[in-house]
């Protein structure tokens, strides 16, 4: 069984190495008809205007479009997620194209800069239940969006507390939020609808396969059972050592 991963850019050969780690062969997706022969999908993080500009120039957002609508499992990591939302805010003058499918609002760079971007640890006892190990899971925020709002088929897997995030005050987007719900002072950054997984972080970017094997349960051919296909994730020492600047995608 093979996974597709959207490669027009960003950080999808992390993805596929994550996916090596669990025994799970992930194999580039560029164009539409590639799309036929991959029975779920990863949306890489990167730059979200870039992708949707490159989406559209191999004529892919139609594909993309049908492949959710199918009830195909597909996850979006952080640019991913904002490829996978209704509707996004925050974003360049005119827009960008959007898969959508997703029911949420997502803003784009809503922690700010690149200089703003962030570690912290999230508990996801969803995730925990189905995949054990210990009780939270590194986040590595880039640039990343936030989820401000979602549907009532939408199941929030996390959110973050903005006191949890440094430089809170130099951020517009934040004092935005903060000042139209002063009393709910969270934004959500992982979620799951029906076929649909969307983290605004990137668990491509850390040693923990649990997201990525969480997400191969949502396949059906693999389904609940996967412990056979899903071999023990090995203890790659260089991975872990790696720090995300090492990653060229970021530099
Ligand atoms: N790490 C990321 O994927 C960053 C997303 C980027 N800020 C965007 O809007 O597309």
């Amino acid at each position: 069984m093979v996974v597709g991963v959207l490669a027009l850019q960003g950080s999808f050969n992390e993805h596929i190495a994550a996916l090596k780690r669990l025994g799970v062969k992930g194999v580039e997706v560029r164009k539409p008809e590639q799309l036929q022969n991959v029975s779920s999908l990863i949306i890489p993080g990167g730059e979200s205007t870039t992708m949707a500009k490159l989406a559209e120039l191999h004529n892919l957002f139609p594909a993309l479009r049908e492949f959710v609508q199918l009830g195909k499992p597909v996850w979006g990591t952080c640019a991913g997620l904002i490829f996978l939302a209704n509707k996004a805010t925050g974003q360049k003058t005119g827009g960008q194209e959007l898969i959508g499918g997703l029911d949420c609002t997502v803003h784009r760079n809503f922690f700010g800069s690149q200089i703003q971007s962030f570690e912290t640890e999230l508990p996801i006892p969803q995730i925990v239940a189905k995949e054990g190990g210990p009780p939270s899971f590194r986040a590595v925020f880039i640039r990343a969006p936030a989820i401000l709002d979602v549907g009532p088929d939408v199941e929030v897997l996390a959110d973050i507390p903005l006191s949890a995030v440094e430089n809170i005050n130099s951020n517009n987007a934040i004092q935005k939020e903060e000042e139209s719900s002063e009393s709910e002072k969270k934004v959500i950054v992982a979620v799951k609808q029906g076929n649909l997984l969307a983290t605004a972080f990137h668990p491509e970017l850390t040693a923990d396969t649990r997201w990525h094997s969480y997400f191969l349960k949502m396949v059906p051919e693999i389904g609940e059972g996967t412990s056979a296909v899903i071999s023990t994730p090995t203890t790659d020492q260089s991975f872990i050592e790696r720090s995300i600047i090492d990653f060229p995608i970021y530099q």
